[in-house]
């Protein structure tokens, strides 16, 4: 595991793109792994400003998100199908076709999560794959648990990460309470990974994938098994790890 230490959130985003724009230079049919939440978005925004320049094609790209809720129509405002194209895919120049995210409207959660593990093992699993880390080391929808999961499947979402996501919804009552999300040995097929972490409140989690021993209790930690893993941390998400 690479950590490369940031002064702050924009450098994190411009460090994290430079990652995804070389990768997508190298290999314009580059297959990448994308998340949501709030720690990519700068990443994104780099991203399409560099694309509008004509820096960055990802013409030929293909992506496959992480996780949704369920129970969310595709248009819905807080569905991660909206969210990825008000933050990324509406600003660069991709096929929109060539982009997936787990069908939350599908609410038979075993035909929405076999299809979707088809189509990313369809798609030889992503070179790179981009993640951020929830504050209790959650990746994806993965929440701590007594095992790994396996492939896509439908989560219930804890008291904590209903709580941490509420601040996107109206009240907390609107926070959908299931999720379906790609499993983590899933993610760990992906070529590469590249994580985002920013901020005081992800250092205990940043510590704990980085330094913590490998256990289901913190998802994130087994990432200290894959092979080509870098984590691109600011300087208050490292603040509580050994360096
Ligand atoms: N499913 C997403 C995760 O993929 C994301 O990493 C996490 C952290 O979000 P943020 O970056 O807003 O802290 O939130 C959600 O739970």
């Amino acid at each position: 595991m690479r950590i490369v230490r940031t002064t702050d959130y924009k450098d994190m985003s411009r460090k994290a793109a430079n990652i995804i724009s070389a990768q997508v230079i190298l290999k314009p049919d580059s297959v990448l792994g994308l998340a949501t939440g709030s720690t990519p978005i700068g990443t994104y925004r780099q991203l399409a400003e560099w694309c509008a320049k004509g820096d960055c094609d990802f013409s030929h790209v293909s992506t496959y998100n992480l996780d949704e809720y369920r129970g969310l129509s595709h248009d819905h405002v807080q569905s991660y199908h909206y969210f990825m194209r008000k933050n990324f895919f509406d600003h660069i120049n991709i096929d929109l076709a060539n982009t997936h995210v787990p069908d939350g409207a599908n609410p038979d959660y075993d035909a929405a999560c076999a299809e979707y593990d088809r189509i990313v093992a369809d798609a030889g699993y992503p070179d790179l794959q981009l993640l951020g880390i929830g504050r209790n080391g959650h990746i994806g929808f993965n929440e701590p648990d007594s095992v790994f999961s396996k492939g896509t499947h439908m989560v219930n979402l804890t008291q904590s990460t209903i709580d941490a996501n509420s601040r996107l919804f109206d009240s907390p009552d609107e926070v959908p309470r299931q999720a379906y999300t790609m499993g983590v040995q899933t993610i760990m097929y992906a070529h590469s990974i590249l994580v985002v972490a920013n901020g005081e409140d992800k250092a205990d989690a940043v510590r704990a994938m980085c330094f913590g021993p490998v256990d289901p209790q913190c998802p994130a930690s087994i990432l200290q098994l894959h092979t080509n893993c870098t984590v691109i941390a600011d300087e208050a998400a490292l603040s509580k790890c050994p360096l």
